[in-house]
């Protein structure tokens, strides 16, 4: 389903190229779960961007099942991005005006893929029912994190990808949210990678992919 070959990746520093990736290479398989790992500055966020299509890279290839994503351009990843990659940041990019039910279906209907009874399910698990009506300032931490996975997977996209995306929740809280991305992940039939600092967290997931050098290793 999601491919990567080789994929390259510098940015200008100090007169010179930093160096961020190598020839990193990988394959997601629907419904698998990837965490990825290594230290701070390894390139996880960077890895992440070109995969999610919000950066494009230096060489390589990436596809997704027939499309090739590596050389579309902006307008071409921007479709991408609206309806088939969903990806979940650490901030999370809630918008502010809009009530958590109208956060919820905002994407998919722009995408043109609402669906009602798919969105109802998902507020349910979530535990959102009740919260509805109000807006993201008024929701907890552990909240807006649900209201941001229940907005990315109404769309039911192919990927999902995250971005630390308990990074700010308690341990208790954290593993609440993950077993519920995990879950909808699976039930909406997408493959999901994270990036996450904990080895504990990356446990719970399919398998680990670790950056390091540039590298996967
Ligand atoms: N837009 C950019 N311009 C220049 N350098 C960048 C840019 N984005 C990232 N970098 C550099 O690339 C390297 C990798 O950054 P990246 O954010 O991908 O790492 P990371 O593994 O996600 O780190 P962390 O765990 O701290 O979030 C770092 O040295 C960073 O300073």
């Amino acid at each position: 389903m999601l491919d990567a070959q080789n994929l390259v990746k510098s940015y200008p520093s100090a007169g010179r190229r930093l160096e961020v990736l190598r020839g990193v290479s990988l394959h997601m398989a629907a419904r698998e779960s990837v965490a990825l790992t290594g230290e701070s500055g390894s390139g996880k966020s960077t890895l992440l961007h070109l995969l999610g299509c919000l950066d494009t890279p230096d060489a390589g290839r990436i596809s997704l099942q027939d499309t090739v994503l590596h050389d579309l351009d902006e307008t071409g990843r921007a479709a991408m991005r609206r309806s088939r990659i969903a990806v979940i940041f650490q901030q999370l990019n809630l918008i502010p005006s809009l009530t958590v039910a109208q956060n919820l279906s905002f994407q998919a209907r722009l995408a043109e893929r609402f669906d009602a009874d798919w969105t109802a399910e998902l507020t349910d698990r979530l535990g959102l029912a009740d919260l509805l009506d109000r807006y993201p300032e008024q929701l907890s931490g552990g909240q807006q994190q649900r209201v941001a996975i229940g907005r990315a997977v109404a769309l039911r996209p192919e990927v999902v990808l995250a971005d630390e995306p308990t990074g700010n929740l308690d341990e208790a809280t954290a593993d609440t949210v993950l077993d519920l991305m995990l879950d909808l992940a699976r039930d909406s039939g997408a493959a999901f990678l994270m990036v996450t600092h904990s080895p504990r967290l990356a446990a719970r997931l399919d398998r680990r992919l670790h950056l390091e050098k540039g590298r996967i290793v």
